[in-house]
């Protein structure tokens, strides 16, 4: 049995600028609530894209379509050309890492174990190797800790490695949560309010770290309110409002543009659904909350 510790993932390579991400027509709906319209959106190489809108705009539900946590009720998700498979563990394999709004480390485990839990997509070992505990385990368990070792060093908290998670300050455990994810070894990278309860210091490090992974290759979409953040970092943003993109561009366009700043401040823009629309959604909201998931 052979283990695979290297970086490499099951997607062909991409040159700078070819487009990793490609999602076309996504479309969410939960019974009669449409969460997500119709959305586009594409990533390339080496590019770090924002993914901004006010509460409830749909950003989420969207990556959750992106990394197979739901089935888009219309529309394609395409990784390196290929079509995403419906599920989130083989979306990872195939390359895609997030992280979630919500932390989501095993508490009682310690930081360098929860690492090694985001390598198992990148390691091949049987069942009948882990459970007679021969060469080839004993191998394949010594690279993978190298490998997390590394990725601890990477996000600054190799010191801390036999700390467990739960013991963490929270800013670590957003680190924490981006080592473990870096472990699956994407070639996307998945933010989900990467900087959310952190302070300026703690925000500052973590757009270093962003620029840090985009150096190593990997594309990143991030989603965030700290509008300061998003600004510094990307490279194009896109906005949400009521599930549907109303603008994208570089940070001066979007910056500039009336629409995202009426969308803000709750003023109605052009072509914004109108009271009847709104009416139809908060009675499908209504009757949708008891049954929403739990994901974020
Ligand atoms: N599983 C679900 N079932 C029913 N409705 C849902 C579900 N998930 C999300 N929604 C609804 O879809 C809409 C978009 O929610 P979503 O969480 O994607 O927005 P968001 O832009 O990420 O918001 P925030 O910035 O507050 O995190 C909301 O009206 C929300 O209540």
């Amino acid at each position: 049995m052979t283990t695979d510790t290297t970086t490499q993932g099951t997607a062909p390579a991409t040159a700078p600028g070819d487009t990793v991400l490609d999602a076309r027509g996504v479309t969410m709906r939960f019974g009669g609530l449409t969460a997500v319209r119709n959305v586009d959106l594409h990533v390339n190489s080496g590019e770090i894209v924002g993914l901004i809108g006010p509460n409830g705009a749909g950003k989420t539900t969207f990556f959750n379509c992106l990394t197979g946590l739901y089935i888009p009720t219309e529309g394609e998700v395409r990784y390196k050309g290929q079509v995403l498979p419906p599920k989130s563990f083989k979306v990872t394999a195939a390359g895609i890492a997030r992280t979630f709004q919500n932390i989501r480390l095993f508490a009682n485990m310690t930081v360098l174990e929860n690492v090694l839990v985001g390598r198992h997509t990148r390691t091949k070992e049987g069942l009948w190797s882990a459970l007679l505990r021969g060469p080839g385990f004993h191998k394949a368990e010594a690279a993978s800790r190298a490998r997390a070792m590394e990725l601890l060093e990477f996000v600054g908290l190799a010191e801390k490695a036999e700390h467990l998670a739960r013991n963490l300050p929270y800013g670590e455990q957003r680190k924490l949560e981006i080592a473990r994810a870096l472990a699956s070894e994407p070639g996307l990278l998945l933010l989900d309010e990467p900087t959310a309860g952190m302070n300026p210091q703690e925000t500052r490090a973590t757009e270093e770290l962003v620029f840090a992974i985009r150096d190593q290759g990997i594309a990143v979409l991030v989603i965030e309110h700290d509008m300061r953040f998003i600004f510094n970092l990307c490279d194009r943003v896109a906005v949400l409002v009521q599930g549907e993109k109303l603008v994208e561009g570089d940070s001066a366009t979007v910056q500039g543009d009336e629409r995202v700043v009426a969308a803000y401040l709750g003023e109605p823009f052009e072509d914004a659904p109108g009271d009847e629309e709104v009416a139809e959604v908060e009675a499908a909201e209504a009757q949708a909350t008891p049954g929403k998931e739990n994901d974020r």
